[in-house]
């Protein structure tokens, strides 16, 4: 019960702004449970005195009455069902919409460690349980109690002593709906477990299927889904099986009421103490009743199946962003492009060590700093806390020398445009992928930096041209024109600071050769920080800095560093003529 009052303190919250239309709801079942009242009340005299001596006078009125409270019954009803539905999915779609942009800023270590179905089912499924709790549940016990209220009031008043009788059984339900609830709950939330479990599995091997095919993993992909789908099974199974007993029970604790109830009322009428009519409709609003009796035992049910949903979501809403906006932020300013990082230290959220210690550099406008270092020395975390996806444990980071937290996040993204190691293109057309660098940008700034991406020549010769739609796993294009349509979108950018991370990752020499110029005409006249194992571009660098185990252990210029021999001349390795050639080709275009 605690988690059900925890899940509504949280979440009835977002009912703001639709309260009246749940309390129209509520009036509509009102009325439906009155009219039906009232077209069983019609029924009994319809009995008693038309069908009981054949007498078609005494039909017609009651008849009339009947239809009419019919009509309106069919009326309420609809509308109140209309608008019940609505609510309940303006309420998912609020939900939905508010998780999803609390999940969007949340850090990158929240994805590594909750997967991708999980995350996907948790969206959908749940963000549903919820509903069904908050919005649909609440509707639904108000009208089961006022349905309940009314059918069992009718019913005293036309035998009080046979409904006392008959309301002696109604504990059953509730006993029945206790023993019941915690192991709903529980086959609930396995059952929502494996959905998402199997989700992932899906999801992970179709994303890797070359993977699989490729080392005949076949069997071992349809193993993994085997296991999660047969845990769904199990767990679904139990589910739908204690619903089924339940519903059993509860049928068979109904048809002993029923018998009750005509037992006496035979009883009662061959005394003469009762009539037909009335009988019948005692028996018809005992029957009415049990209905929503039953709703509020099993709402119970629903009520516990949906805090799993809340505990599971709740676990998203409560991981917190590992930055926020500044509360007293700087004004926006006409960024230079000066960074500088002063004594940064870092260490990821739960890890052991730290991943940088006491890393001190700066970086001018318009020059090329680039930091390289073995795999793991902390390359990439040095982007991240750039871009302010973390923020340092110690020391600071400065943009024209004013401290990141002091920036408004959306303007300092807006200074830095990040071309990471992965190449990430959106589902949409080349057009729609080049321009999201500046939403709102024209064709012609579109065409421009795509030209100068060296990416015109090969977009217009597709049969579609711009608008030829890609995806993240496009067979159209090769490797190495995806990376010129996102060089296309970083120049539209035009930000003042570039972060260039292992711009030639995933190219072979031919391609990383063609993104060469595009890159180096992206990277002119800003602040460049490119983070990379691949030292052809190194001899251009105004600086370079070498980072190993999280530290900087080397800084200077090529020359300087090669003159020195420590590491950076291990990393580097012989530099090979053809390469030199090519630097000196493009120092002299850049002069
Ligand atoms: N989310 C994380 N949680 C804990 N540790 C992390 C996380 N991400 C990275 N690390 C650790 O931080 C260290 C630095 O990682 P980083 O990705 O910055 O290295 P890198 O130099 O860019 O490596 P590479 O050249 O292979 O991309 C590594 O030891 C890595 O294991």
């Amino acid at each position: 019960m605690r988690e059900v009052r925890e899940a509504f303190r949280r979440f009835w919250p977002l009912t703001r702004g639709d309260r009246k239309w749940l309390l129209a709801i509520i009036g509509c079942v009102v009325v439906s449970a009155l009219a039906e009242t009232a077209s069983i009340l019609l029924f009994a005299e319809l009995t008693d005195n038309a069908l009981k001596s054949g007498s078609l006078d005494a039909f017609w009125s009651p008849a009339g009455a009947w239809l009419a409270v019919a009509a309106l019954g069919a009326l309420v009803g609809y509308l109140g069902n209309s608008l019940a539905t609505w609510t309940a999915e303006r309420f998912v779609l609020r939900l939905r919409a508010g998780v999803f942009r609390h999940v969007q800023d949340l850090p990158p270590h929240f994805f590594q460690k909750h997967r991708q179905g999980d995350l996907v089912e948790r969206l959908t499924g749940d963000v549903e349980a919820i509903e069904q709790m908050v919005v649909s549940g609440v509707v639904g016990t108000v009208s089961a109690a006022f349905s309940a209220v009314f059918y069992a009031a009718a019913a005293f008043w036309l035998r009080w002593d046979l409904a006392l009788v008959t309301f002696v059984l109604a504990p059953l339900f509730l006993l029945a709906a206790r023993r019941f609830s915690g192991r709903v709950r529980e086959a609930s939330q396995d059952e929502r477990v494996a959905d998402g479990a199997i989700t992932s599995v899906v999801e992970e091997s179709l994303g890797n299927v070359v993977l699989t095919q490729a080392y005949n993993r076949q069997g071992d992909e349809a193993g993994r889904l085997d296991r999660e789908a047969r845990a769904w099974m199990k767990a679904s199974v139990r589910g739908a099986r204690l619903s089924e007993m339940y519903e059993q029970f509860v049928e068979v604790v109904e048809t002993v009421c029923v018998l009750t109830v005509i037992g006496l009322g035979v009883w009662e009428i061959s005394a003469d103490r009762m009539t037909l009519g009335r009988l019948l409709a005692f028996a018809a609003f005992i029957g009415y009743l049990y209905p929503p009796v039953r709703n509020l035992g099993q709402l119970g049910l629903t009520l516990t199946a949906a805090t799993a949903g809340a505990q599971r979501l709740n676990e998203i809403l409560d991981a917190q962003p590992s930055v926020a906006d500044p509360t007293a932020p700087v004004r926006a300013w006409p960024v230079r492009g000066w960074v500088g990082f002063h004594g940064v230290s870092f260490r990821y959220p739960g890890a052991t060590r730290e991943s940088l210690a006491d890393v001190t550099f700066t970086a001018s406008p318009g020059e090329l700093v680039i930091i390289t270092g073995a795999s793991g020395a902390g390359k990439s975390t040095l982007s991240k806390l750039l871009t302010r996806f973390y923020d340092p444990s110690a020391g600071v980071i400065t943009l024209d020398g004013v401290p990141l937290p002091d920036v408004p996040l959306d303007f300092l993204r807006e200074q830095i445009a990040l071309l990471p190691q992965e190449t990430l293109i959106l589902n949409g057309t080349i057009r729609e992928n080049i321009e999201c660098g500046r939403p709102g940008a024209t064709d012609a700034d579109i065409e421009r930096v795509a030209r100068s991406a060296a990416a015109h020549a090969f977009i217009t010769a597709l049969p579609e041209g711009y608008d030829t739609r890609i995806t993240p796993v496009t067979a159209t294009l090769s490797g190495g024109q995806l990376k010129r349509i996102t060089i296309a979108r970083a120049m539209l950018r035009a930000a003042p600071v570039l972060i260039l991370d292992e711009p030639t990752a995933g190219l072979d020499s031919v391609a990383a050769r063609q993104i060469v110029q595009p890159l180096r005409r992206l990277m002119s006249s800003r602040t460049t920080i490119m983070i990379t194992h691949d030292l052809s571009l190194a001899p251009d660098a105004d600086r370079i800095l070498v980072v190993d185990e999280g530290r900087l252990v080397e800084a200077g210029s090529h020359a300087e560093l090669v003159a020195r021999g420590g590491m950076y001349t291990r990393l580097a390795g012989p530099v090979p003529r053809v390469l030199e050639g090519r630097v000196e080709d493009t120092l002299v275009l850049r002069v």
